[in-house]
């Protein structure tokens, strides 16, 4: 990494300078960048989807407003809180939730609206999402693999995050951790959002959307902010942001503003010609007031004057609707949709021109990234590893004054053999249920900006709880089995390894499914106890497999605890001779040798290599269920 002196002179030298132009052009080089990016759109309207009473309905958010915003403006969307700013923004930025239906034409310098906005914009949104246990500098590490072109050198990738983090006053906590609620030593509310803001600059977009950038940050954080991104506009980005109570200095900075109210246009054009229509409507902003201010409150409709606020509102829009304000911009939208039309653009050459980075490079970076979080989690990890210690010691501890050659023996060994199993079984399928859905929100942005596949965020996660999935059921193992004394062969000590390292994997994928499957962890929870019982019930120690119903039995080819049940059962038992009776209970049945331990349980030695498949074969099929469920929930999110 680049200590700050070295950036300094790196970042000087005329070659970095011209190294540093020509990649950043390379990533934006497609006519409409060059040019800067117009936005128009006409006649947009906006719907989510809302149940109620059991029946689907239709609400109009955005209702039908026509727009335009020239390359090089920076634009405050403004109106009170409800009015659809962020919603607007948002289908602006191609980046509706799925419950979100947009109408209308929305262009990008005459071009339709595509995915391509994806690549060529960044968008910073109103809450902060995070992996909170990443420091500032790993985080933009990372984003930088995921985000840039793959072509830009390590050495431009560190000078471009120094830089960003350095205009951004976020250098002085680049090993900070970015932290989450309620942790310490962390970044500040404020500091989160410029480090939000840094992550977005990262690709050098040509337009910017940004929702509420400035809420969260002290007077002069805010001021600095509007003005790096004047500084950004006069070099010809586009950049648009919502905004609340702007300072008169911040409302001073911005070349255009649109109103917003009750999903209409109220106003749209200049500051001044802003002060001029609301005085032309009887509402002139006194002197002494923050014209933004002035502009919002005569917009809201607060409660209690909800149906005079509404009138006011609506002449104000109507009014807009007809005005020479609402003509100019129609021409722009006009002359925009004509120019598209009229085809006078190259092809977009974005997605050819941009190398994402591969996808086994973003897999690997979002490994990384998980596995420092759970590295980094002591709930996660660690006293995971120092519960199946304990549990291994207590476990093992008391079956240690068994004999297994016994009739009591037997039982012993059968129950150490649940042990093994349950204690693999549940504690990682519930608590998959609240660890595997954490990020979700965090993927849900990523995945709609672009930045990966939801297979590769799938995978990823999985592949980052690996490492726990053979450390924990190898260590319980390890120490349980032997203080039991268990068989003291290699061979079932391996055997019986593996099935509690398959079972765990099992389990953790049966997690993953039911948690993917459901929207709350407490809903997946519901569904997974009945599931669990039948499980446990079918697993062949609470009743002979032989006997089960014919209703039921069915189920016990679900049941992963059988399998590996049997597996464990098949290896200690297989080559036993010689088991004693008991000398005091003469009228007891007695099992004399392993042959017939595997009788009772109606188990077979032919189902040890059929069994440990089975269960492979359900922990992918638990995935890849669990991958599907996934995929539909997100595409409502
Ligand atoms: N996905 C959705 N489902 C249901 N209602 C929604 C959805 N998105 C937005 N809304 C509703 O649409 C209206 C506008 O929401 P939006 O977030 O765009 O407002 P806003 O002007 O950005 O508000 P704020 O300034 O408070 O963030 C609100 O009444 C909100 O409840």
């Amino acid at each position: 990494m680049l200590q700050m002196a070295e950036y300094e002179e790196l970042s000087e030298s005329s070659k970095f300078t011209e190294s540093f132009k020509l990649r950043t052009r390379s990533y934006t080089r497609w006519s409409p960048t060059e040019e800067g990016v117009k936005l128009s759109w006409s006649d947009v309207s906006v719907y989510t989807r809302l149940r109620e009473k059991g029946k689907f309905k239709y609400k109009r958010i955005i209702n039908g407003v026509n727009g335009a915003v020239k390359s090089g403006s920076l634009v405050a969307l403004m109106g009170a809180s409800g009015s659809g700013k962020s919603t607007l923004m948002m289908a602006l930025a191609h980046r509706n939730s799925g419950d979100i239906t947009v109408e209308g034409d929305i262009l990008v310098n005459g071009r339709q609206l595509g995915d391509y906005m994806k690549y060529i914009s960044g968008c910073m949104y109103q809450e902060d999402i995070f992996v909170g246990s990443l420091t500032v500098w790993e985080h933009m590490n990372i984003m930088s693999h995921l985000k840039l072109d793959r072509r830009f050198s390590s050495q431009d990738r560190q000078l471009r995050i120094h830089k960003i983090l350095k205009d951004l006053g976020l250098f002085h906590c680049l090993y900070t951790r970015i932290g989450a609620i309620g942790s310490n030593k962390t970044l500040s509310g404020g500091e989160k959002k410029r480090l939000s803001f840094a992550t977005e600059l990262l690709t050098d977009p040509p337009i910017l959307f940004c929702d509420e950038p400035t809420t969260g940050l002290d007077s002069y954080s805010a001021q600095n902010l509007v003005s790096m991104m004047n500084v950004m506009a006069t070099g010809g980005k586009t950049i648009l942001c919502t905004i609340h109570q702007p300072s008169s200095e911040i409302f001073a900075m911005f070349s255009q503003i649109i109103l917003l109210a009750e999903g209409r246009i109220a106003y749209m054009g200049s500051r001044s010609g802003a002060l001029n229509f609301f005085n032309s409507m009887g509402y002139p902003c006194p002197s002494a007031h923050n014209p933004a201010d002035y502009f919002i409150r005569i917009l809201a409709t607060p409660h209690g004057f909800e149906e005079n606020s509404k009138n006011v509102v609506k002449k104000i829009c109507d009014n807009f609707s007809v005005s020479d304000y609402a003509k100019e911009v129609d021409v722009v939208v006009q002359y925009e949709f004509h120019m598209g039309r009229a085809g006078t653009f190259n092809e977009f050459e974005v997605r050819s021109k941009f190398k994402e980075a591969r996808c086994l490079t973003k897999l690997y970076f979002l490994i990384y990234r998980w596995f420092l979080d759970i590295l980094r989690d002591p709930t996660i990890q660690i006293l995971g590893i120092m519960q199946k210690v304990g549990i291994g010691l207590m476990v093992g501890l008391c079956y240690s004054n068994v004999d297994p050659k016994t009739q009591d023996g037997i039982q012993a060994v059968q129950g150490m053999a649940f042990l093994l199993i349950s204690e693999n079984t549940f504690s990682p399928m519930y608590s998959v249920l609240e660890t595997f859905p954490k990020d979700h929100a965090l993927c849900i942005r990523e995945y709609q900006s672009g930045l990966y596949a939801l297979s590769t965020y799938y995978v990823s996660k999985i592949l980052a709880t690996v490492p726990g999935l053979l450390i924990e059921p190898i260590i319980y193992v390890l120490i349980a089995y032997w203080l039991a004394g268990l068989q003291s062969t290699l061979n079932a000590f391996f055997f019986t390894v593996l099935a509690a390292v398959l079972t765990m994997n099992v389990s953790c994928a049966c997690g993953i499914f039911f948690s993917s499957a459901f929207d709350t962890s407490a809903m997946a929870m519901q569904y997974l106890i009945p599931f669990d019982c039948i499980m446990m019930v079918t697993c062949g120690i609470f009743i002979n497999l032989s006997t089960l119903s014919a209703i039921i039995s069915w189920t016990k080819y679900l049941s992963w605890m059988m399998y590996s049940y049997e597996v464990i059962t098949i290896v200690q038992w297989q080559n036993v001779k010689n088991i004693t009776c008991s000398p005091t209970s003469q009228d007891l049945p007695c099992l004399t040798d392993g042959e017939e331990v595997l009788e009772k349980f109606s188990f077979s030695k032919d189902n040890l290599t059929k069994n440990l498949f089975a269960m492979v074969f359900l922990c992918v099929a638990f995935y890849v269920i669990g991958f599907f469920c996934l995929w539909r929930k997100m595409q409502r999110k």
